[in-house]
Formats: C-alpha cells, sequence, structure tokens
C-alpha cells in the first residue's frame, strides 16, 4: 500500500495551475490528515490519486501503478466526499449490495452494523436524503469498503456535531479494525486531531509540511507576558502568530528552531507555552492579507 507522487503538476487550462511541483511518500497504514485553506489544492490532489484526474506533468503512484483509469485503483482505492453520486432511484439496501459486488474486501457486517446504528432505512433513496445524512451514508460506504487506500473529502459536511463525533469514532475503529492508508481532508483539524497520526499542510497547490502529531507538536512553542516584553524577547524569532490576550499581554507563537533560545525570554517572566498541533496547522497555513476588519475598516 503506497502512495507516491514525484514533482506533479496539475493545470485547469493555460492559466490554473491548480498543484505545482509536488513531492509525497505515503507507505503503510496512517490517518493523515490533509489542511489547507479553499482552493489550496486538497480535492484536486485526492482525484488525482482516486484515478479521477490525470496529473499534467509528473509522476504519480498508487501502489505501483498510475491510477488514472485504471480498474485496479478503482477497487483499491475509495474517494468519500459529498459529490458520491449512485444510479438515480437506487434506495440505500440495494446501494449496499452494489458495494459488497463491488469491492473484494467490503464487510458486510460493518455496513449493516454502522447503517442500523445511524438509523438508516434500507428503502430510502440515496437522492432524498438530506445533506447530513447523505454524507454520513457515503462515509459508511466508504469505511465499508475497506479499500486498501481511503480517501475523505471534507467526509463530515452537513453533519450535526453528535454525528462528526461518532463518525471519527467509527473511523478510528474501522481503521484500528483493518489498519489502511486513510487521508482525510478537512478544515476541522481540531475535531480530527486525535485520531491522525500525521499531517499535511497545503497551500497555493502546493505541500509545505508533511509532519507527525508528535513532530507537529514540538514544532513550535509560545511566549506569553507583557507586549512590549513579548516584542523584544521575539524580535529575531520566527513568530508564526500572535494574539493580545488581555490588557497589554501578548501570545506569541514561534517556530521551535536552533536560532530560538527560550532561557532569554524565561528570564524575563514570559510564559512559556504548549501550541497544539491544530493552533500549529491554523497558524502555519493562515492568511497573510490582515483581517477581513479591515475591510469595513477602510470605508470609516
Ligand atoms: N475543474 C476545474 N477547472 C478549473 N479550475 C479548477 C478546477 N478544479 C479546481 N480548480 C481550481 O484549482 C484550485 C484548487 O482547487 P481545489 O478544489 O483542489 O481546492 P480545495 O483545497 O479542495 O478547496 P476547498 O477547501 O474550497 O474545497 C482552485 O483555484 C480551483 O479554482
Amino acid at each position: 500500500m503506497k502512495i507516491e507522487l514525484d514533482q506533479v503538476y496539475k493545470r485547469f487550462g493555460k492559466q490554473q495551475v491548480a498543484i505545482k511541483n509536488t513531492n509525497l511518500l505515503l507507505e503503510g497504514p496512517s490517518i493523515t490528515g490533509l489542511v489547507g485553506r479553499n482552493g489550496a489544492g486538497k480535492t484536486t490532489l485526492l482525484h488525482m490519486i482516486a484515478g479521477f484526474l490525470k496529473p499534467s506533468k509528473g509522476t504519480l503512484m498508487v501502489n505501483g501503478e498510475m491510477p488514472f483509469n485504471n480498474i485496479a485503483t478503482a477497487t483499491n482505492v475509495s474517494l468519500i466526499d459529498d459529490g458520491m453520486t449512485f444510479p438515480e432511484g437506487l434506495d440505500l439496501g440495494t446501494i449496499l449490495s452494489f458495494g459488497a459486488s463491488m469491492y473484494p474486501n467490503w464487510n458486510e457486517e460493518i455496513a449493516e452494523g454502522l447503517f442500523a446504528f445511524f438509523e438508516f432505512d434500507p428503502k430510502a433513496k440515496h437522492d432524498a436524503l438530506s445533506k447530513g445524512k447523505k454524507s454520513l451514508f457515503n462515509a459508511i460506504f466508504g469505511l465499508a469498503a475497506r479499500t486498501p487506500i481511503t480517501l475523505f473529502d471534507e467526509p463530515t459536511t452537513g453533519m450535526d456535531e453528535e454525528t462528526r463525533r461518532d463518525f471519527y469514532r467509527a473511523l478510528l475503529k474501522d481503521y484500528l479494525d483493518e489498519p489502511r492508508i486513510m487521508l482525510v481532508s478537512s478544515h476541522h483539524i481540531e475535531e480530527l486531531e486525535d485520531l491522525l497520526e500525521a499531517v499535511i499542510l497545503i497551500e497555493n497547490g502546493s505541500i509545505f509540511l508533511h509532519e507527525t502529531i508528535p513532530d507537529l507538536e514540538e514544532y513550535s512553542f509560545s511566549f506569553t507576558g507583557p507586549a512590549v516584553e513579548v516584542d523584544e524577547a521575539t524580535a529575531d524569532s520566527t513568530v508564526l502568530s500572535e494574539e493580545a490576550v488581555g490588557p497589554n499581554l501578548k501570545r506569541a507563537v514561534l517556530k521551535r528552531d536552533l536560532r530560538t533560545i527560550p532561557e532569554p525570554m524565561v528570564d524575563r517572566g514570559l510564559k512559556v507555552g504548549h501550541v497544539s498541533a491544530t493552533e500549529v496547522c491554523r497558524a502555519l497555513t493562515k492568511s497573510r492579507k490582515g483581517v477581513v476588519d479591515d475591510v469595513y475598516g477602510k470605508r470609516e
């Protein structure tokens, strides 16, 4: 089970470069989060791995084969998203039978168990499901397919909070039952953090970070204290984000690199804090173009 990208590009038309010069290696079982802002290139990347799109340049291999229009990919890789469609008018029970005939590793017990747990009606029509229920059904279908590579593109669209929690729990249990490559794109990294083993950050079509969660937790640290002291102490460091946390108090998140020596800052009475993987991801993918208030501020 392996996904390899070597200098992969995807262009749409002449102007739009959705993926640029991207290298990636995913080998063996893992649950990896794919995180990036709107338009960063997550869906394009997942669609190329699933064989729906052909790279414009570079080499993309899934289990040693090029996935585009490849029947082996179709049975070994599943992509779950809210655009999944099934032949019109099919009821859910029939769709599950179709899954059983299509995927060699299909797990009937899990399919039926999750179907019953989430109270689906086998006679209900897929195209008549609500947005959240459709996402949930698609996710059950994708888990039960038990393909060696399972890709989720924003799988929880429309799900309420409790359903999202149950779904993530099912995803983890399913992974522990049958470890495989799972790649999950999400804007809700905080909800996923406990399940993930690694995170891929993508911006403007390029993967700029691929780290395990423990490494991400070591990636940075924070300093909190009087704003002037924080500014002085962090002047020569890579500040990933900063925020006011009270009158004249500031918290800065810094990259933990060799040039950053915490001791002098501690000597200034600044409080050193832990930064979660979620916060690191947020800081690294945040927009550098100011805040939305600026739009309204300009009119004053
Ligand atoms: N079929 C297409 N034709 C032209 N441009 C496209 C097409 N599909 C995607 N793009 C462009 O490629 C870029 C990456 O889009 P993509 O959908 O992969 O981003 P994303 O990270 O999944 O975004 P979101 O979080 O909003 O779903 C965007 O600029 C998008 O407009």
